[in-house]
Order: structure tokens, then C-alpha cells, then sequence
């Protein structure tokens, strides 16, 4: 690595930082206007810039000094090799200029003792506070730690075209997955985990459609909502289809699988990954809102209705660092209407004797248990089918109690919640 590739990250979480958009589409958009860059030099970038958003609290306190005028990426980059990369100033001779290896110095030196809590877990001090009120500060602490590490690659075989065997079985034949660890995932019966990551987009078995990437959580959920053979099935948040697609293939092609989405750009790679996957059940809607009208002619037909409801997506966090930035108080309580709003219209959707599952990619009572509770409260027409039963009726051993609570320290997944209703009358 070389001091123009330093320059370049820099620049690039100059961009990052100010949090206007997600990071991954700003990092992709850098590596489209950055076309001479090599596969180690992209991995290094993107490393780089993750590693400094996951510990970017951390990484400003042992860097930052009153005297600097405005923030100095540049330091960040150096403080993040050196306290998390464990470089030493010797290491990154060939990196950093005369200047710059006297801020190493300088950085080197310091220590965290006197870092409050939320320093060293790398969070804003909101998230915290909410954190240890609802696990305790010892399992707060592992949490947003966890949140360090960097997630698998996790695979969902599309059993429409192929069985987890098969691919398994090809996959280690192959020279590219060779030195990768590959396994099945502990409670997917559909999952795959590989260690390191591949580009899979490139893949033969994903553009054969027989592999989709899907968080072994998130495809747990699908069997939450456990779709029959024939059944009408809504998934009302959509979104690019990651668990629409899942649910197509339990129902083996068969009955009527509806999309909806707010977002007409989600919806059409909803389309893209629908051509590759084979499934001919599956019909996409664009909707307004959970009001929409196109909604009101299906009320009392579905089945199994999916609120993969939009939230904070601290659950994911391993894979999107910079969410802990630019989420705010007040959006979790802006987020907590939307969630109640839709799960109620979610209610009307399905029949008598169907199931409504809630699910959402936080790790915050306020966006789970809270909203679940509230919702039997309002709609004394349901019942709570404890997701540790509905699982073992899927021969799935995984008991996290009348919820599914994952997270990525225990289970090895992101962060998910669910809540699976039954609707009685
Ligand atoms: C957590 S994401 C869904 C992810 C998707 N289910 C998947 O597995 O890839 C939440 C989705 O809710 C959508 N959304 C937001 N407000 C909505 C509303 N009022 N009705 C339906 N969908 C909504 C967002 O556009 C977003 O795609």
C-alpha cells in the first residue's frame, strides 16, 4: 500500500462521514470511478473505511486533538492501523509522510483509560443507555463488540433448482472456494457459510440461480411464516426480495405469493434476482403506503402475512457500521408508528386461522417486543404462536423462547427479531 492509495481512502470517508446516503453504495460508487484499482488494493480500501466506521468513536478520541481545526481522516486511517490493526509506526514506513508519522507518534502513545463506556463500545451515548437498560452493561458490551467483527458470507440454496448437497458438493470440488471454510449453517436447513468473502455475483451457481446471498437469520424467518403448498402469501415490506424469495421457494412454486413495496427501486431487483431464481408464484406490487388501495380488495385473503418491517438495522450492523452514526433517538420513535401502522394493516390481510409474522433487524425493545405487545393488546382476534414451537414444528432446534431473538455473538447471524400471530377468528 502507498501514500496515494492512503489519499484516495481518505477522501473516500471524507465522504462517508458526513452520513447523507448508506456507505456500501457510496463505497461502490468510489470503485466505479476508481476502475485502475486491483482486487488487493479495493480490499484494502474497503477494510480500511469499514474498520474506521465500526470504531470511528474510539478512533476520534485517540486521535483528535483540541488543536486540530477540522477532523483529519487521515488520522483516523493511522489510529485504526495502528490500536486495531496492531501495526507498528515501523510498519506503515512506506505509507505515511514525515508529518504523518508524527501523528503516529503521538497516537501511538495514548491509552484509553478515562473512555467512557459508549467510547469503548463504539456507539452514541443514546444507544448505549438503551442498550444496558435492556441487556445489562456486560452483555451491551459483547453486543456492540460482536458488531466488530465482520459477518460471514451466508448463501440460501434455491431448492427450486437445486439441494444444499449438490452445491455443497460443487463448491468444495472447486479451486476458487479452496482455501475458504465452508459449512451448512447451523439452523438453516437451506444455509451455506463460507468464511471468506467471495465475489458470488460471478459465480456460476448464482447465476444459475441456485444460490442467493441471505443472512442465515433472515432466512430462518421464512420458516417462521412457514407457507404451505397452494397458500395465498403476502410479504408486505418487500423490499429487493431477500425473503420473498425464500418463501417462493417453500411453497414450491405453488399457490400465490404477493410483494409489496414503498420502493419502486427495490421492487426491480426484486425483479433482476426473480428472472434467476425460476419462481413463476411471485407477483410484485409497488404500493403508496400501507393504506394503499390495491391493498383493500385482498383484506381477509392471505394466509401468511411477512411484516419484515422497516427499522433502525442495528441488528446488521457487522455489515453496515455506519447505521450506528446515522441513526438518531427520534428516528427509532418515528420508525416505531410506521411498524405499528403496518403490522395493523398487515392484521386485515389475513384470514381466519392464517399467521402474521413480525419481524425486524434491531436489537431495540421499543422496535420489537414493544411493538408485538402493543399489537395483542390491539387485536384481541389473534393469539402468540411462540417461535421456539413454530421452529420445532420445522424440525429446527433453535429455542430463543416465545421470540426469535438472534444475535451475531450467539447464533453467528445478524440481529433479528420475530414474532409469529395467529389470527383465532
Ligand atoms: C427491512 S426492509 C425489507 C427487506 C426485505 N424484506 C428483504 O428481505 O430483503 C423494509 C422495507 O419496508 C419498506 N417500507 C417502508 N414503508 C413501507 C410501507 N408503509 N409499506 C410497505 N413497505 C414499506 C421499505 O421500502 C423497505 O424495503
Amino acid at each position: 500500500m502507498n501514500q496515494s492509495l492512503m489519499r484516495q481512502t481518505a477522501m473516500l470517508l471524507n465522504d462517508l462521514l458526513k452520513f447523507e446516503s448508506p456507505a456500501d453504495a457510496k463505497l461502490s460508487e468510489f470503485f466505479r470511478q476508481h476502475r485502475e484499482l486491483g482486487t488487493k488494493e479495493r480490499a484494502w480500501v474497503a477494510e480500511t473505511a469499514y474498520g474506521v466506521l465500526r470504531r470511528y468513536r474510539y478512533l476520534r478520541e485517540v486521535s483528535v486533538s483540541e488543536a486540530d481545526e477540522q477532523e483529519d481522516t487521515r488520522k483516523l486511517i493511522i489510529a485504526w492501523l495502528l490500536k486495531i490493526e496492531g501495526k507498528s509506526i515501523r510498519d506503515l514506513d512506506e505509507l505515511l509522510d514525515e508529518r504523518q508519522k508524527e501523528w503516529a507518534v503521538t497516537i501511538k502513545s495514548k491509552n484509553s483509560e478515562g473512555f467512557s463506556p459508549a467510547v469503548l463500545a463504539d456507539v452514541r451515548d443514546w444507544l448505549w443507555l438503551k442498550l444496558v437498560e435492556e441487556y445489562g452493561e456486560t452483555e451491551a458490551m459483547t453486543i456492540c463488540r460482536s458488531m466488530f467483527e465482520q459477518a460471514s458470507l451466508d448463501l440460501r440454496v434455491n431448492t427450486i433448482k437445486a439441494s444444499r448437497e449438490e452445491v455443497l458438493s460443487r463448491m468444495l470440488a472447486e479451486n476458487t472456494v479452496k482455501d475458504n471454510v465452508i459449512a451448512p449453517t447451523p439452523f438453516s436447513p437451506l444455509g451455506i457459510r463460507m468464511g471468506a468473502r467471495l465475489n458470488i455475483g460471478k459465480h456460476i451457481l448464482f447465476t444459475e440461480g441456485k444460490i442467493e446471498v441471505q443472512d442465515e437469520g433472515s432466512q430462518l424467518l421464512s420458516y417462521l411464516v412457514a407457507p404451505k403448498r397452494g397458500q395465498m402469501v403476502a410479504d408486505l415490506c418487500a423490499g429487493a426480495g431477500g425473503k420473498t424469495l425464500a418463501l417462493g421457494a417453500l411453497m414450491k412454486n405453488t399457490g400465490r405469493l404477493y410483494a409489496f413495496d414503498v420502493s419502486e427501486k427495490r421492487l426491480n431487483n426484486l425483479g433482476q434476482r426473480l428472472k434467476r431464481s425460476g419462481l413463476s408464484n411471485l407477483q410484485a406490487q409497488l404500493i403508496n403506503n400501507e393504506n394503499d388501495l390495491k391493498l383493500k380488495r385482498l383484506n381477509g385473503k392471505f394466509d401468511r402475512v411477512l411484516v419484515d418491517a422497516p427499522c433502525s438495522g442495528l441488528g446488521t450492523l457487522r455489515r453496515n457500521p455506519d447505521l450506528k452514526w446515522r441513526q438518531a433517538e427520534e428516528d427509532v420513535a418515528e420508525l416505531n408508528v410506521k411498524q405499528t401502522n403496518i403490522l395493523a394493516r398487515a392484521a386485515k390481510l389475513c384470514k381466519a386461522g392464517g399467521r402474521v409474522v413480525y419481524a425486524t433487524c434491531s436489537l431495540l425493545r421499543d422496535e420489537n417486543e414493544a411493538i408485538a405487545e402493543a399489537f395483542l393488546q390491539a387485536h384481541p382476534d389473534f393469539k402468540l404462536v411462540p417461535a421456539n414451537e413454530a421452529l420445532a414444528q420445522q424440525n429446527i432446534l433453535l429455542d430463543t423462547g416465545v421470540y426469535l431473538k438472534l444475535l451475531p455473538h450467539v447464533h453467528g447471524t445478524d440481529g433479528f427479531f420475530a414474532a409469529v400471530f395467529e389470527k383465532t377468528a
